[in-house]
């Protein structure tokens, strides 16, 4: 929590703008002639004006636009990359190449950041129009006060979180020393001091707002995979209904790559364009964006495949003995290819989501409490692993297998401190920004197993009411 409390606040660079998303500076240029100007293209149609209710600003259109139409297109030159097309090939730049090998691959978007903030570092960077449009604070968890992220109240979060403050401090050190004795002129930072809140905003710019798009032509003819910061574009808000869709056009060959935003569907007039940032769980959501979606149907919650919890799981569900702790040899056989016994086995498994009941889970489950190796074998692990296939090995051992995941989910409800009841209460209290997020962030996933329980209960009761028909 202390490592969390010192990233707080970033560096207090300007006043903020009366708006609910202050920016860098009080007036930045306007982007959208600024987009223009530099060869891009930009609907008559399109604004910039307020997201509605904490989305911050957005792109709005002042008039109906037709679906099919392209509403924002930018040349190659205009997107920010970690290798650009006009990087200087300097000491500054391999000084900075240098600091991004010490980021790992899964935070990607810290390499990304150091270019970033290599460029608002400088003078007369060309994307400062861009950079000084970009908001000042982020609401992700970094940067709350300790207590909420306690407020968050859920492990795997709170892992990711602390993580993320452990390398941003760390990075600062080894910056620190990286950076001692290079000569101002092959600062990566205009010979600036970053300290890991500066770290912290700028991965937050990155992970909020970029996007994995195709890079150049590989000499295989297939391309590469590249995050990059659009302009203008990174003002569209997120829908899992969108109108709005990103699509890259090759223009004479390989050396012009259009990034286009077009219209999925009519826009109608004072409608936002809206695009889908990915099918994401809320706890992506909420640490890559600072932001928590209501009922999000790619969310789902993590639990550990642990024998011994399973069996009380199961006898809380009524099962009278269950073997998860010894299993048979077959059974065991199973449970390593369901990668959930072994060696570097996966124990990670996941409620919610498209699934419901993580499939590896599932099988695991129907095989452990079917007990009847013969019944078992009739079925592939595919049919084993879906809770479509109904009941594979029989009403009674889908009944157990159902029950003891809704014992499994009273138990995940019981590790919260609260109840949801209490959070919402709370949340019509006058509490802070953070306070909120981190309410809703927790009411939602309880929620959710709330909504796994109901789900899998309906289901145990249409089997029941199936075995005693006539
Ligand atoms: C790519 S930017 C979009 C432009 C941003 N609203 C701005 O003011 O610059 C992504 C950020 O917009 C906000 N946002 C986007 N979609 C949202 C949504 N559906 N609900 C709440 N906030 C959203 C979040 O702060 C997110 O980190």
């Amino acid at each position: 929590m202390l490592m969390a409390n010192s990233l707080t606040h970033i560096r207090p660079l300007t006043c903020a703008a009366a708006t609910s998303a202050p920016r860098l500076v009080p007036q930045p240029r306007d982007l959208i002639k600024w987009v223009k100007t530099e060869g891009g293209f930009v609907h008559k149609y399109l604004k910039i004006a307020q997201g509605g209710d904490s989305f911050g600003l957005g792109l709005v259109a002042s008039e109906d636009i037709p679906k099919g139409s392209d509403i924002i297109a930018l040349p190659q030159h205009i997107p920010l990359k970690f290798w650009s097309e006009n990087s200087l090939d300097d000491g500054a730049h391999s000084s900075l190449i240098k600091l991004a090998q010490h980021v790992p691959e899964e935070l990607w978007a810290m390499k990304l950041g150091l270019k970033l903030l290599q460029e608002r570092a400088k003078k007369d960077s060309f994307w400062w129009p861009y950079i000084s449009n970009l908001p000042e604070t982020y609401p992700v968890p970094i940067f709350f006060p300790g207590e909420d992220i306690k407020n968050l109240q859920y492990a795997p979060l709170l892992y990711q979180v602390n993580k993320r403050c452990r390398f941003l401090l760390e990075f600062e050190k080894l910056l620190k020393h990286e950076l001692e004795n290079v000569k101002p002129d092959d600062h990566p930072f205009g010979d600036q001091d970053v300290d890991s809140s500066a770290l912290g905003w700028a991965m937050s710019a990155v992970s909020s707002r970029a996007f994995r798009l195709y890079g150049s032509k590989r000499p295989d003819g297939t391309r590469s995979n590249v995050p990059m910061m659009l302009p203008l574009i990174d003002m569209c808000n997120h829908s899992f209904d969108p109108n709005a869709e990103i699509v890259q056009e090759e223009k004479n060959g390989n050396s012009n790559i259009l990034v286009k935003v077009v219209a999925g569907r009519e826009i109608k007039q004072n409608d936002p364009l809206l695009l889908n940032y990915g099918c994401l769980s809320s706890d992506l959501f909420l640490l890559d964006y600072g932001f928590v979606i209501q009922s999000n149907p790619y969310d789902c919650i993590e639990l550990r495949y642990d024998a011994a919890l399973l069996d009380a799981a199961s006898m809380a569900a009524g099962v009278s003995s269950p073997n998860f702790s010894s299993p048979s040899l077959w059974q065991q056989q199973i449970l390593s290819h369901l990668n959930l016994d072994g060696q570097n086995s996966d124990l990670k498994v996941t409620l919610g989501g498209r699934e419901l009941v993580e499939g590896r889970l599932l099988a695991a489950l129907r095989v452990i409490l079917s007990n009847d190796e013969d019944a078992v074998k009739q079925h592939n692990l595919e049919a084993l692993n879906s809770l479509a296939v109904e009941a594979p090995l029989g009403i009674s051992t889908e009944v157990s297998a159902l029950r003891t995941v809704v014992a499994l989910c009273v138990i995940a409800l019981g590790h919260f401190p609260t109840k949801i009841m209490e959070d919402e209460w709370l949340l019509k209290q006058n509490v802070s920004p953070t306070t909120e997020l981190a309410l809703q962030f927790r009411i939602q996933k309880k929620s959710l197993i709330v909504d796994v329980m109901r789900d899998l209960s309906k289901r145990v009761k249409l089997l029941l009411a199936k075995e005693s028909a006539p």
